[in-house]
């Protein structure tokens, strides 16, 4: 029996989704969204309804899933939309999340075994690798946004707040899908659950064999964006009269952030380019703070894909340690926190950085110890570490792409990734993170959103403040 409640949901009032699906519960809901589960009344398919309140997250999302193809990113079955009414976009059921698969092993005082971690790099790896090759950068990669089948198939979701670099149509043409993507647009039925998903062994080997024929190079994507920022247009948002930026602040830095700080104007994410300023910049606001780049903290607004291979790192690091490595509890925390492990940015670690909008804005003491990734990585193997350092590192061109990790030695070495079938599943979904549980997994104590509450050695300075660190 359905709660008494949830006939209060405004989904109840749809005519055109009750009419095709019996919905069973609220599975979750998020800065733009309320999702469901509910059964397809045809076939008993069960899906996720994700009834979207803002229209630019929703428009960026199924314009996004209707361009990728890859077993690892979430399916869109179909959408309605009409004008006036949230969207609400069909979505496969996906029951838990990374998060969880953390949260539970933190629980029962395990890590998670090497073998088992590499076919969950792995799946990430493939479902971003497919995001990249479209030149769609996610902006909001986090292990709750990282959903889980029962049968342990990860899957890419919530592409809110994601953007295509590229005009569409460029990059993402059927030939340009891997093998085994081109079996799954070749399903005959897209409707039906994922079939038994082949082996990541194959699936990644054959992305590796195909490299070089079928995908853009480093230097090729480089070229691209730099092309793509010097026309300076945002073909789709000019269309649709839609700006970067509208939203992504509030939904992504909480109310206080900006707020109740009180150097906001010293200080800020409402970056002038990345609001409806007509040239098609994009937003610094975007993304969770633990998992945001150096980049967006300063500022910038022409960042690429490796905004996602940053989030990447941490991720990595996570379920190494199932720790957030940077646990930031405000912007400048966060920060900081970076800065105490890999030293301050300067100029000699990024060549340009300076230049990031509100590099000059924000002034740290110099990190004179800065204790390293290696230290944020007890137990981790060197080759482990050497991986995480692949994506956390401060010159966005440094961070190898996800299809260079595809071939690091660390997956092709023992132990192997595990089979899918393998994979420990939780039973239940328990994934949480900075936005939606304060006091999580011990960070009690740590759920401030004053930039200056942690912070007693602060300055002002001529063009902002300074921050001598505890
Ligand atoms: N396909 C799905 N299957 C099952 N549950 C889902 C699915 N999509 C989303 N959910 C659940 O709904 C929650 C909110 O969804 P999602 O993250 O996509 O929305 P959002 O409003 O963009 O959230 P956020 O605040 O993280 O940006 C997820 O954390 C997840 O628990």
């Amino acid at each position: 029996m359905e709660p008494e409640a949830a006939k209060s949901w405004s989904i109840h009032s749809r005519g055109e989704i009750i009419a095709k699906y019996e919905i069973q519960e609220r599975v979750g809901s998020g800065a733009y969204s309320d999702v469901y589960k509910a059964r397809r009344l045809s076939d008993n398919v069960v899906v996720a309804l994700k009834e979207v309140h803002d229209y630019q997250s929703a428009f960026r999302e199924i314009e996004a899933l209707q361009i990728l193809n890859s077993p690892n990113v979430v399916v869109l079955h179909e959408f309605f939309w009409r004008e006036d009414e949230d969207a609400v976009l069909v979505l496969e059921y996906l029951r838990t999340d990374l998060a969880s698969v953390i949260n539970e092993a933190k629980k029962e005082g395990r890590s998670i075994g090497v073998a088992q971690l590499k076919r969950w790099m792995l799946q990430i790896l493939c479902g971003l690798d497919a995001c990249h090759r479209n030149m769609i950068v996610h902006r909001d990669l986090k292990p709750t946004n990282l959903l889980v089948s029962d049968d342990g198939l990860l899957k890419l979701a919530d592409f809110g707040q994601a953007r295509i670099l590229l005009e569409p149509g460029y990059v993402a043409s059927y030939n340009n899908l891997q093998p085994y993507e081109q079996n799954a647009v070749n399903q005959e039925n897209a409707f039906q659950p994922p079939e038994v998903f082949p082996e990541t062994d194959n699936l990644c080997q054959e992305a590796y064999e195909i490299q070089d024929q079928d995908t853009i190079s480093k230097e090729e994507y480089f070229r691209q964006l730099d092309e793509f920022k010097a026309k300076n247009i945002d073909e789709t948002d000019e269309e649709t009269n839609v700006h970067d930026g509208d939203t992504s602040c509030l939904a992504t830095c909480t109310t206080s952030d900006i707020e109740d700080d009180p150097f906001k104007n010293s200080y800020s994410y409402e970056a002038e380019g990345g609001r409806d300023d007509g040239q098609g910049c994009l937003t610094s606001c975007v993304g969770t703070r633990w998992f945001r780049a150096p980049e967006l903290l300063f500022g910038s607004t022409d960042y690429g894909l490796e905004i996602d291979l940053w989030s990447l790192g941490c991720i990595f690091a996570e379920l190494f340690t199932l720790e957030p490595i940077f646990p930031g509890t405000a912007d400048i925390d966060q920060l900081s926190r970076i800065f105490s492990v890999l030293g301050n940015l300067t100029e000699e670690v990024w060549p340009g950085c300076s230049k990031l909008p509100d590099y000059r804005t924000i002034s740290f003491n110099k990190v004179e110890n800065p204790i390293g990734l290696e230290a944020c990585l007890p137990n981790c193997t060197p080759d482990e570490i050497s991986l995480v350092k692949k994506l956390v590192c401060y010159d966005p061109a440094s961070r190898a792409t996800a299809m260079e990790l595809l071939h690091d030695k660390y997956f092709s070495e023992e132990p192997s990734p595990v089979p899918m079938s393998e994979l420990w599943v939780p039973l239940t979904r328990s994934g949480q993170d900075e936005n939606s549980l304060r006091g999580w997994s011990g960070h009690d104590g740590m759920g401030s959103d004053s930039d200056f509450e942690d912070f007693v050695n602060y300055t002002r300075t001529d063009t902002g403040f300074s921050i001598r660190f505890p």
